[in-house]
């Protein structure tokens, strides 16, 4: 029997995490749960999976959900909250299924208690990849991607010579504005930009794929995950997300990773590696789907993608400053406050305005996150 801790388990991932939970009943156990505004949820999971703990991020909800429960489930809150509940003795394996950097301090912690990894966050390894990575090795931690493409690259890579990698292939829908002009989205609004093509996500990551910015933050991610330069990393638009990406290695072969749109997949094969288990998904039918095409991606347009490949080359305290400017700036998005287009202008301004510096620590990287905060600029 495993034992899971979901960080972030009222969200897309965590919800979907819990669906094989369900259905996997005799094979894994719900050690903690965690969440921040939505308590109504939180409470329906405790009844239905009775978690030893459940961590809330936000203290008047942590008392509320309290008031609520009874049982033996222990309600603990805030950041100290969130690190209890996946350091928690019999946790197993934490699912860090939270949106954005704020699920980097629990990862860490995590890692420092030896606890295995499935990994959802990508924000982590873009702001922290090099002490992630660092401290997973010290600890002897299983890192196991959970996105769907290093999912791919992870099962592409599986038998083969790890140091042969010519390049990965990074697959990308190229989201609802695909082929759009400048001009174009300039008009776009929020629920055009909420309409993903292919795959029911949080709002976070949904705006990112309008962007185009989950490439780049995938791409850092795939850097730091598969020790890979930023030369070796394509990006290939494939509107049809069936294949989640692919490995060519030196004699020019290329494997690759195919399956229906559906994350249930790669997260069971991260909690149940190496094993691949029975579950009620449709098969995959290429007949239905008759062609898959790929594209370049348009950078010019998209300058998302094309910032996020200058701060993976830059290094140091760039991909933090990338990453936290656009957090800051898809929360405006979403509050209605700026227009599409004023995220990439705004990552990008920031970007030329800051002096890239060391910043490898915890500590290092939250001044930098702060620095960010103090000095994005909205436009008028
Ligand atoms: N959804 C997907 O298909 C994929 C997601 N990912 C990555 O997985 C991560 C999660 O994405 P997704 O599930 O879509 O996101 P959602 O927005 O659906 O869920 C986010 C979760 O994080 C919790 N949360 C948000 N803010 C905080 C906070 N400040 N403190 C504690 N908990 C918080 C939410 O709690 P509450 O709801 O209670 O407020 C919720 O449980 C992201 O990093 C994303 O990039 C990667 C690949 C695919
Ligand atoms: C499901 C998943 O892994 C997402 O990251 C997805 O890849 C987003 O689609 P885009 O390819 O449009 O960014
Ligand atoms: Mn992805």
């Amino acid at each position: 029997m495993k034992n899971i801790s979901i960080l972030g388990s009222t969200g897309s991932i965590g919800t979907q995490t819990l669906e094989i939970v369900r259905e996997n009943k005799d094979k894994i156990k719900v050690h903690a749960l965690s969440g921040n505004s939505n308590i109504n949820l939180l409470e329906r999971q405790i009844n239905e999976f009775e978690p030893a703990i459940c961590a809330v991020m936000n203290k008047e909800n942590a008392e509320k959900l309290k008031s609520r429960i009874s049982g033996k489930t222990k309600v603990v809150c805030g950041m100290d909250g969130l690190v209890q509940s996946v350091c928690a003795n019999g946790v197993d394996i934490a699912v860090t299924a939270i949106s954005g950097m704020i699920g980097l301090k629990p990862t860490i912690e995590a890692i420092r208690c030896g606890k295995d990894i499935a990994l959802a966050n990508k924000e982590t390894l873009v702001a922290g990849g090099e002490m992630v990575m660092s401290l997973a090795r010290k600890h002897n931690v299983n890192i196991m991607p959970v996105d769907s493409e290093h999912s791919a690259i992870f099962q592409s890579l599986m038998g083969n010579e790890v140091n042969k990698i010519k390049k990965i292939l990074l697959t990308a829908s190229g989201g609802p504005f695909r082929g759009k002009t400048l001009k174009e989205l300039e008009t776009v609004s929020l629920a055009d930009t909420l309409n993903h093509p292919n795959w029911s996500m949080g709002k976070k990551i949904t705006v990112d794929s309008a962007t185009l910015m989950n490439k780049g933050l995938e791409a850092i991610e795939a850097k730091w995950l598969f020790d890979l330069t930023p030369e070796q990393i394509e990006v290939v638009v494939h509107p049809q997300s069936i294949i989640h990406s692919a490995v060519e290695y030196d004699d020019h072969s290329v494997i690759a990773q195919m399956g229906n749109p559906d994350m249930k997949i790669p997260i069971q094969l991260a909690l149940f590696y190496p094993y691949r288990l029975k579950n009620n998904l449709k098969s995959l039918d290429l007949f239905e789907i008759g062609k898959l095409t790929f594209e370049k991606p348009d950078m010019n347009t998209f300058k998302c993608l094309k910032l996020a490949f200058e701060a993976m080359k830059i290094g140091k305290s760039m991909p933090i400053v990338l990453n936290k400017a656009n957090e800051l700036a898809v929360e405006m998005l979403i509050r209605k406050e700026i227009k599409f287009l004023d995220i990439q202008n705004m990552v990008e301004d920031i970007m030329l305005r800051h002096t890239p510096v060391e910043a490898a620590s915890f500590d290092e990287i939250l001044e930098i996150a702060k620095w960010t905060a103090a000095n994005i600029k909205k436009p008028n």
